[in-house]
């Protein structure tokens, strides 16, 4: 006798059929410069399939990323257009505007608002825990094997090696690498240097250290006093909020999206060279939660969209109020190079898959 229960019977069809429909899908391979399966005809129906290009983001991943730009194109158009951002004077050494509660052009153009503060400037803080509030409490990272025989632990495994290359790379870029952090270097390279305003109160000893230009980063130039100016001084909070904002829409978007049951067109390349989809590699025991789609994000799932949201609300703040639009560009693109390297080269370098993974596969 069958003893199993209906929902199961149900839940494990549903999942034979997807299955079913992935295999079909995944039959179906090309070369990798080529976006069309050999025969274009193989996945069931008639109609020809386009796979997605290994090489780029899909198009919904394109659809959400496209959000960061554009927050950064409306803020800089809102502070060109705004007579308040405009009236108020703005210092391109410290790239702000006045900073006194009477002169600063809104709550948020002061580098003392509590966001900034509390939220940003402890900025991987925050995107570390939610990104561990949502692999400790998601169900496809728990226990040992996962419903359908698949590893849960690997899961986990690769999605913390992904946290850490991000890591390393938020490090690199903004705290330290083997000296001064890659966008003080970069800084520096284009022109940049420490310089000091003599003030009667400064010590004369302290303030001839700065002049000889040792001072290689702009936190040791700034806390001794001296004015970080002349090179091209990439956005720090432009890089770390994208970053961070792709990081864990990265991690949890594809998690969510192959537990709400919805196919994965994402495209890899194999060892043989041949393009097939994601799902091929997939680990078969992501399957489709019933209940409401919140559901699918769990508490953790929920903490990353509260990052996300405030990540996105001060983009938008250092769009209006920080930087020249260069800096604001440049940010975006470093930050786009990282997050390139962790999320699409490895759908096409199999060797580094098998190290780094997928998130959702
Ligand atoms: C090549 C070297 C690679 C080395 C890789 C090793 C990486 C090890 C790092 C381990 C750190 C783990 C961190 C985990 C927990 C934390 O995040 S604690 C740190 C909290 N600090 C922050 O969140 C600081 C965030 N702020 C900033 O990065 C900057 O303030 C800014 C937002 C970029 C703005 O820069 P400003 O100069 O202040 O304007
Ligand atoms: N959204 C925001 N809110 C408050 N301050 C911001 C900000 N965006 C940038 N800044 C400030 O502008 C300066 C340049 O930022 P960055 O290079 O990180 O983009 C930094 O000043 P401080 O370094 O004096 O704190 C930073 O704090």
């Amino acid at each position: 006798m069958d003893d199993t229960p209906p929902s199961t019977n149900l839940r494990s069809s549903a999942k034979t059929r997807r299955a079913l429909a992935e295999e079909r899908h995944a039959m179906s391979s090309s070369s990798p410069s080529s976006p069309y399966p050999p025969s274009t005809a193989t996945t069931g129906s008639l109609v020809p399939t386009r796979r997605n290009s290994p090489f780029l983001p899909t198009p919904l991943e394109t659809a959400i990323l496209a959000l960061f730009p554009a927050l950064l194109a409306f803020g800089t158009l809102f502070s060109v257009l705004s007579p308040q951002v405009r009236r108020a004077e703005f210092d391109p050494t410290t790239q702000s505007h006045a900073q006194h509660p009477d002169e600063a052009p809104g709550y948020f153009a002061r580098k003392d608002n509590l966001l900034n503060v509390f939220f940003v400037k402890r900025g991987w803080f925050w995107t570390t825990v939610a990104f561990a509030a949502f692999v400790l409490t998601h169900p496809t990272f728990r226990g040992g094997r996962g419903a359908g025989g698949g590893s849960s632990p690997k899961r986990f495994v690769t999605a913390c090696t992904r946290w850490a290359l991000i890591t390393g790379a938020w490090f690199a870029a903004t705290q330290w690498c083997f000296g001064p952090p890659l966008i003080d270097r970069h800084f520096m390279l284009t022109g940049g240097r420490c310089e000091v305003v003599l003030q009667e109160a400064r010590e004369l000893e302290k303030a001839a250290a700065l002049d000889t230009g040792h001072v290689l980063s702009a936190l040791a130039c700034k806390s001794a006093g001296g004015a970080w100016k002349g090179g091209h001084d990439i956005s720090g909070h432009v890089f770390m909020l994208v970053l961070s904002s792709g990081f864990l829409l990265s991690e949890v978007g594809w998690v969510y999206w192959r537990h709400r049951g919805r196919r994965d067109d994402r495209s890899i390349v194999m060892h043989d060279r041949a393009v097939k989809g994601a799902g091929v590699e997939a680990d078969s025991t992501t399957e489709r939660t019933g209940g409401r789609p919140e559901d699918a994000l769990a508490l953790g799932g929920k903490a990353v969209a509260v990052v996300v949201g405030l990540n996105c609300w001060m983009l938008l703040m250092t769009a209006i109020y920080f930087h020249t639009w260069f800096e604001k560009v440049t940010g975006l693109v470093a930050s786009a190079i990282a997050l390139y390297a962790v999320y699409i080269l490895p759908r096409f370098v199999p060797a580094l898959r098998q190290i780094v993974g997928l998130p959702g596969a």
